[in-house]
């Protein structure tokens, strides 16, 4: 038997053969970023690199070793790719971005616009970003308000985006892709739910419990202490509370703010019933010009991926290689698209940066579809 040392000695020597071939290697790939830029040529060749793997791999003797080989070429394929968008940065090659930079909102005289009626936690939170005195209106739906801002009769909307307990408002999700309207800014709001009726309404009398859906996901917990009750989901909050004014019966009851049960009139007759007593609410800043704060620190993108092994762990690769930090993911289902996903991830950085530059460029040309939702 050959002793240990030997043997290492031997793949030490191996591994700085290894090691001087990929330097080798990666030096050709940089060549053949240049001629990219000269040529206008896309960095990722799909079809070359197919090849590449087949026959490479049909060189190893044996099964085990053939798919050591896809793996590795995968992976080495992979890093003179992210050499090229490197490259292509460096040489202001300039990526589809198109985002304006500026030093601040324009919140003066701005026209706001906020999915509910009044009380509604999105108008309180629109409050806190924009302060009271600010020209505000509510539409009915999530998609109103994107509407209202993509004619141009609202700058900004406030819209929820996703809850400490109850997780992602779906559907503001699906309707930042739909829309060519963009992330400016976001604001977390505590959100403390009450449980209000008609003044002299007792609990036991309830028999029907509106909310938004969020609402009730929120207070599951006290919800599920009255399984008798009805639970039924209304399009907001405070559209919840108006709705049992104006239907004027004690069997039925809101789950609400305490600020919208204040006017639409009812009574609070039960304080804090959210499970979670750090229950907050991360609400977006909409806007429907592409601009970024210059100083703005986080990024929201999207984009959706082939229903194939390791594609999501290639893409996020981009994150890893470029030293930036991903704050959040978050997948949807592909509308018409059984069982594929697109793909929704916050990571901090600016756009003006280098590194984020080469991580969009390199999730622009392997991905599909990538949007930037916002830099804010
Ligand atoms: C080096 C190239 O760019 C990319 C990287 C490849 C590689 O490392 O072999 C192959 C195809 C391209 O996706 C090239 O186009 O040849």
């Amino acid at each position: 038997m050959i002793p240990l040392s030997e043997i290492r000695e031997q793949l030490d020597e191996i591994d700085s053969q290894i090691v001087r071939l990929y330097e080798k290697r990666m030096e050709l790939c940089a060549e053949v970023g240049l001629t990219k830029i000269a040529s206008g040529k896309k960095v990722y060749d799909k079809e070359r690199e197919m090849q590449k793997l087949a026959t490479l791999s049909q060189m190893a003797s044996n099964e085990f070793n053939q798919r050591g080989i896809t793996e590795l070429y995968e992976q080495l394929m992979a890093m003179s790719r992210k050499l090229q968008y490197q490259i292509l940065t460096e040489h202001g090659v300039i990526g589809k971005t198109a985002f304006i930079g500026i030093d601040s909102l324009d919140k003066k005289g701005a026209r706001l616009v906020f999915q509910g009626v009044e009380g509604a936690y999105s108008q309180a939170a629109l409050h806190s970003y924009f302060g009271e005195e600010c020209d505000s209106f509510h539409v009915q739906t999530f998609r109103d308000a994107m509407e209202t801002l993509e004619d141009g009769l609202a700058d900004y909307a406030v819209l929820p985006i996703e809850n400490s307990s109850a997780g992602a408002v779906s559907q503001v999700y699906d309707l930042l892709v739909e829309f060519e309207n963009h992330i400016v800014g976001e604001i977390v709001l505590p959100i403390r739910h009450m449980l209000a009726g008609l003044p002299g309404t007792k609990i036991e009398e309830i028999e029907c419990v509106y909310s938004h859906p969020q609402g009730l996901m929120q207070s599951a917990r006290f919800l599920d202490e009255h399984r008798n009750w009805q639970q039924i989901s209304v399009a907001n909050t405070a559209i919840a509370a108006q709705k049992v004014l104006k239907e004027q019966k004690k069997t039925q009851a809101a789950v609400c703010s305490e600020y919208a049960a204040k006017i639409h009139h009812l009574e609070i007759l039960k304080e804090g019933i959210n499970d979670n007593s750090n229950n907050s609410t991360r609400f977006i800043i909409v806007s429907n010009q592409k601009v970024y704060l210059k100083q703005a620190g986080k990024i929201s993108i999207c984009f959706e991926i082939p229903h194939e092994s390791g594609s999501l762990y290639h893409i996020l690769s981009h994150f890893i290689y470029n030293n930036l930090n991903m704050t959040k993911i978050e997948s949807r289902p592909i509308e018409g698209r059984t069982w594929e996903y697109r793909f929704f991830v916050d990571f901090e950085g600016n756009l003006n940066d280098a590194a984020v530059k080469n991580a969009i460029r390199g999730i622009r040309e392997e991905a599909r579809n990538l949007k930037i939702l916002g830099n804010y």
